[in-house]
């Protein structure tokens, strides 16, 4: 199939330090890819380098035939590249379906003033609605941000991403701070997302890894070292020591 979304030879250093090493990789309609990797492999910055929040020494980045490398962050959006948001950005006094509505107003560039008769509009709450339902959300849609459990306002993040139409999601450890008995409302959320989005996660929880991917990529020391089917990471070599030596580190420095 032929990609939706390419990463050509991204290289990124922070003074001296190379964080992001000659990285490519290449999605198509539909994948659904884990991005792991030890502590400070360089993952966070791979997602800031391709959404355009952090400019790259060199390397392009491309949906479709279209080079998006000089792109601002919102122009990225619009052509389909939505990161999922932050807890910390929501408002606590607000409820889901007010988050979603508002931002399907504001992907189709009308005020934020319309929030409040977004439900005179059948068009915009029809597509609330949907994608409520779609992040298991609808019985909540009506409860303020604060009162709903961190698992639930986390999904709420992929709901707004959602609202702005994407096609490439980039998930950053949507399951980071949910317990772990919450974790599967997660994972039936992900399971639920349309066939023909293409998603890539970065997770640590290697449950929810191993169940969602269909592939994975490790990143070590700012570079792919293993792109290949989950059933085949655990056995890799470089990918052992990979973990084996931020372990090691880690104890020591502990
Ligand atoms: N603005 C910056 N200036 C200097 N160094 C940075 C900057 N941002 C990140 N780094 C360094 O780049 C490396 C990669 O960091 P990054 O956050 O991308 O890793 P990560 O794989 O997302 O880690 P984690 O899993 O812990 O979130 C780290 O060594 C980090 O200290």
């Amino acid at each position: 199939m032929s990609a939706i979304f390419q990463v050509e030879r991204l290289k990124k250093s922070f003074g001296g330090l190379d964080v992001t090493r000659d990285v490519s990789l290449s999605m198509a309609k539909g994948d659904r890819i884990a991005l792991i990797g030890p502590n400070g492999a360089g993952k966070t910055t791979f997602v800031n380098l391709v959404t355009g929040h952090l400019h790259p020494n060199s390397g392009r980045v491309l949906m479709g035939d279209e080079d998006i490398s000089k792109f601002n962050p919102m122009k990225r959006v619009r052509a389909g590249l939505v990161r999922s948001f932050q807890v910390t950005r929501l408002f606590a006094e607000m409820t889901p379906e007010e988050h979603v509505a508002l931002a399907i107003l504001q992907r189709d560039g009308k005020s934020g003033r319309m929030v409040g008769s977004y439900r005179t509009m059948p068009e915009v709450m029809r597509e609330t609605q949907a994608i409520l339902e779609t992040l298991n959300l609808s019985a909540l849609a009506r409860m303020p941000v604060s009162e709903i459990a961190y698992g639930q306002q986390r999904l709420l993040e992929i709901a707004l991403a959602m609202a702005l139409r994407p096609k490439v999601l980039l998930l950053d450890e949507p399951a980071a701070g949910v317990p772990h008995s919450d974790t599967f409302l997660i994972e039936n959320a992900l399971a639920q997302l349309p066939d023909d989005l293409a998603v890539l996660m970065i997770e640590h929880d290697m449950d929810l890894v191993f169940r969602f991917a269909k592939r994975v990529i490790v990143l070590a020391a700012g570079e792919i070292i293993f792109d290949g089917l989950p059933r085949d990471v655990t056995e890799d070599a470089r990918v052992r020591e990979a973990y084996l030596g931020s372990y090691a580190h880690a104890s020591s420095a502990a």
